[in-house]
């Protein structure tokens, strides 16, 4: 095999290392690793590809650890409502009517706007998870899928349903180059009876895969737990067995200081989305005491219907922000630890130890915003200016795997035209049929 091998030279990189957060220096990736970081210049073969850095902040790429991403189609359809009037109100009759085609070409949108934000891995609940896993092949993303399940259906659609799951978290683990993983999910304790959670904690077991599921989103959700199993939703889960296994929650919005420590005990993680939870009126999760009492948590963005973006920069820069405001403590989450949050908390989130962060030996997952545009301006600290200044639309170049899938801000693997085409074609036929 051939050996692609390229350089940055004078670049700035977060490595976020102790008391060296940036690097100012050269990057050497061949392949899909980085193989130097430093400041001093290494001796590379004549004809390698030299990229200049000067105006250039490195990343690791951005993990988004939560998210329906097909639902691009129904985005800005059903805004204002509260969580569980718009999902059965408003979500759930329209992605009844989504084909195989419709789920390839919303991830397909999602997928092109997070790639293009600085988004290298993201974390996909949600059905027809083949066509995610398709753009997954053709976009050059790097994929945590799960054929998230409802089961609040008959016993046969439960098993089938359950079936589909286990078979395609079989099949696709481990494809595309290794660049997909799955996971197991039921969606969440108030969709799925408890006999039913349980076949997934055992099937968890059984293929040795991690569990995902969103919980404790909303305080309605947390009374009618306790009202229909007489635990509130982290006892529930724990008793049902699934904190046995490596596990990444969505939300945990309303939880006691009891439930933060059975979560801590048993390593499970968070996937903070605070855009979502605002938009929905659910609440504001408590980050700063699952961080105290060591809960991985990172970040996600849930599905464009309720954020409605998926720009990971704004979710790092909500976290940073609301959790100063809830606890008149303006060090609770500080621009590092929100971009923590945002790679290396969400590469532990999703149980991949090879990326989230820039250092020799990872994968080149690598983002470089442009710095030179007045909100970039002085150049001071760019973790700063990165969480407090920037956005999705700073993203200049993006490698997944060593591969270069953005340049100058331009998707080089997908077909922007024709998903936009495809895209509005998929909603004005959902919205008539
Ligand atoms: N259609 C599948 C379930 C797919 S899982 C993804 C589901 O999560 C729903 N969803 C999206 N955002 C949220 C959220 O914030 N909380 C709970 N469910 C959500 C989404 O509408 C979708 O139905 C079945 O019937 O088995
Ligand atoms: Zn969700």
């Amino acid at each position: 095999m051939t050996t692609t091998k390229w350089m940055v030279k004078n670049g700035t990189f977060a490595v976020l290392e102790e008391g060296r957060p940036v690097l100012r220096g050269y990057m050497v990736v061949e392949n899909d690793r980085i193989t130097y970081l430093g400041e001093e210049k290494p001796v590379v073969e004549e004809g390698t590809e030299i990229i200049d850095g000067t105006h250039l902040f490195f990343l690791p790429g951005l993990v988004n650890t939560h998210g329906h991403a097909a639902m691009s189609l129904l985005r800005g359809y059903g805004d204002d409502l509260a969580l569980q009037v718009w999902l059965q109100e408003k979500m759930w009759p329209m992605e009844a009517k989504f084909t195989a085609d419709d789920v390839y070409w919303g991830t397909s949108l999602s997928v092109l706007e997070m790639i293009k934000g600085g988004t290298t891995t993201f974390v996909d609940m949600y059905d027809h998870m083949d066509q995610v896993a398709r753009v997954v092949e053709d976009s050059g993303m790097r994929g945590v899928l799960t054929r998230g399940v409802i089961g609040l259906c008959p016993p046969e659609v439960q098993q089938q349903k359950l079936d589909e799951a286990v078979a395609f978290a079989k099949d696709w683990h481990g494809q595309a180059d290794g660049r997909i993983t799955t996971m197991i999910s039921p969606h969440a304790p108030y969709t799925c009876p408890p006999d039913f959670i349980e076949k997934f904690v055992l099937a968890s077991h059984d293929l040795n895969l991690p569990m995902h599921t969103h919980m404790s989103e909303t305080k309605a959700e947390v009374a009618q737990n306790v009202n229909d199993y007489g635990l509130r939703p982290v006892a529930h889960l724990e008793k049902l067995g699934m904190f046995s296994r490596p596990t990444l929650l969505a939300h945990a919005v309303h939880l006691t200081d009891e439930e933060i420590e059975i979560l801590a005990k048993h390593g499970v993680a968070v996937s903070h989305n605070p855009g979502s939870n605002l938009k929905l009126a659910s609440g504001i999760a408590r980050v700063p005491e699952l961080l105290k009492a060591g809960v991985t948590v990172s970040l996600g963005t849930d599905g464009p219907a309720s954020n409605n973006n998926l720009d990971m920069f704004e979710e790092m820069r909500l976290a940073a922000l609301i959790h100063k405001g809830v606890s008149g403590d303006p060090t609770a989450i500080p621009a590092s630890e929100a971009l923590r949050m945002g790679t290396a908390y969400g590469a532990q989130s999703v149980f991949l130890n090879d990326i989230g962060s820039l250092s020799v030996g990872m994968k080149a997952d690598i983002v470089a915003l442009d710095t030179d545009q007045a909100h970039f301006l002085p150049r001071t600290d760019y973790i700063s200016h990165a969480i407090y200044s920037a956005s999705a639309k700073d993203v200049e170049h993006v490698w997944i795997d060593g591969k270069q899938v953005v340049k100058h801000g331009a998707s080089l693997t997908l077909d922007e035209e024709r998903i936009r085409r495809e895209t509005q074609m998929a909603f004005e036929r959902l919205t008539t049929l």
